[in-house]
């Protein structure tokens, strides 16, 4: 591998700080609150549809037709993910109707930014921890699984074959658009990746507290 080396290395220690936390070890060892989980699937809904628009900005950007059509691939897939996993998960779950808290409004809206304001590298370091990030996590839960069926289905989901396949296109994508890059653009990407990295840690945090905005709309 090739820049994307750079970018997990750059990532590393919030991904550390993401594998121990309650919520994570809280999905496989069956101990996490239902109701955290509920909360987080809620959240993740609102993230998911902000995410297929930042992934349709990074496939307006790419350089080749082959990229735009990937990340256009993504775009409605990260779409289709919210309306079908989504709603059943809810459906089982109990539907919830939540407004975005704070974290997700900061992640959503720093992709948003990121992969309008800057070029398709720079936008593609700020998607790619999402992609990343699950993947690994899913891998590191899969052999263990879950007691509780409903968290079981969501590590399957992402520590699956079939998501891997998705991340691997990407790097491949990234290592090999990387290469024509200058230190200016390779600093800039490094520091997107690590944000986005810690919006990652942030937004399970938030759901482990069931974050809410401290003032309510009037
Ligand atoms: C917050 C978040 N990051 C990454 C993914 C992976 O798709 C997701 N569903 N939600
Ligand atoms: C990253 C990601 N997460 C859910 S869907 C998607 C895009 C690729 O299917």
């Amino acid at each position: 591998m090739g820049f994307t080396s750079e970018l997990w290395e750059s990532g590393a220690a919030t991904y550390e700080r993401i594998r121990v936390h309650p919520f994570v070890q809280g999905l496989t060892s069956g101990d996490l609150d239902r109701a955290a989980f509920r909360h987080y699937i809620a959240q993740d809904s609102h993230y998911l549809r902000e995410y297929a628009r930042a992934l349709n900005v990074v496939a307006a950007k790419a350089p080749t037709p082959e990229g735009t059509a990937l990340f256009g691939e993504h775009a409605t897939n990260a779409n289709a993910v919210e309306r079908a996993l989504h709603a059943g998960f809810l459906d089982e779950l109990g539907g919830v109707d939540q407004p975005a808290s704070p974290t997700t409004v900061a992640y959503t809206n720093f992709l948003l930014a990121t992969a309008h304001t800057g070029s398709f590298a720079e936008g593609l370091a700020a998607v790619l921890p999402c992609y990343w990030i699950y993947a690994r996590v899913g891998a590191d839960l899969v052999d263990r699984s879950s007691p509780d069926p409903l968290y079981a289905r969501w590590i399957a989901t992402y520590g699956g074959d079939g998501f891997q396949k998705i991340v691997d296109d990407v790097l491949t994508v990234t290592d090999r658009h990387a290469e024509g890059l200058g230190p200016a653009e390779r600093a800039a990407m490094l520091h997107h990746y690590a944000t986005a990295a810690r919006y990652e840690w942030m937004f399970w945090d938030a759901a482990h507290r069931r974050e809410t905005w401290p003032i309510p709309l009037a």
